[in-house]
């Protein structure tokens, strides 16, 4: 059967990465999305912003809206203390399989949890299902037209404290006018612009962080 080009991604961390080691999975991630094929991982540069946001914010439990191939989830879940937690949610179910064993390889799995299925219905299911209390940091990266609907959503279900981190991709490409609209005129956020360049491109891109202010 003819391999996808997530397989390929998958295939080359397993020939090139070192077993156990999140900086070289990200590091040939990196090289083969930026070399043979591109993808849409958040990349090294703006990968530095989201890392640095991490340190910062020091997340007991983190909520990630779109795995893709764990590119991410093996960024962030490298950085955190011990008991920390990824819960990552990932509606495309070959995206899911690949990120899986992307995130063991790293040797991550013990504190990432992959939840397949759409946002709209895990993200109420996250306090009663998966004792979830608050989230110390949110990161968007899953389609530009749910960003806004998800972030009010993550507020309707009280998931968000004062002092809660939503760090959104993708502001300036493709793009997401109305959530960023939203949450730097809402009252409820105190909102950060971070310019980068898309994953692998020279186009201009940007993070976003919204801190919820309760
Ligand atoms: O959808 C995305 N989710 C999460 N991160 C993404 C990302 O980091 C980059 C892109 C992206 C792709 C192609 C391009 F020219 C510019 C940007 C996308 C995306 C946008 C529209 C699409 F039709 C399909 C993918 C996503
Ligand atoms: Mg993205």
């Amino acid at each position: 059967m003819s391999q996808t080009k997530e397989q390929r991604i998958l295939d080359f961390v397993l020939q090139n990465a070192t077993c156990g080691d999140p900086q070289s999975v990200l590091d040939n991630i990196d090289k083969y999305c930026r070399l043979k094929e591109w993808a849409m991982n958040v990349g090294d540069q703006k990968g530095l912003i989201l890392d640095n946001i991490v340190k910062e914010t020091d997340p007991s439990v983190v909520l990630e809206l779109g795995t893709y191939c764990g590119y991410s989830s093996v960024r962030i879940s490298r950085l955190l203390k011990p008991g920390a937690r990824v819960f990552t949610v990932e509606m495309n179910s070959d995206y899911a399989a690949i990120a899986k064993k992307i995130i063991e390889f790293a040797g991550l799995k013990d504190k990432v949890q992959i939840l397949e299925g759409s946002t709209s219905d895990i993200i109420p299911q996250l306090k009663k299902k998966f004792e979830v209390n608050t989230l110390d940091l949110v990161f968007v990266d899953h389609w530009k037209d749910k960003y806004k609907q998800d972030t009010q959503l993550l507020e309707k279900c009280s998931l968000l404290k004062r002092g809660s981190v939503v760090v959104a991709d993708n502001v300036i490409v493709p793009g997401a006018p109305d959530f960023l609209e939203y949450v730097r005129t809402c009252g409820r956020y105190d909102c950060t612009n971070f310019p980068s360049f898309l994953e692998y491109m020279n186009e201009k891109d940007a993070l976003e962080r919204a801190i919820f202010r309760g």
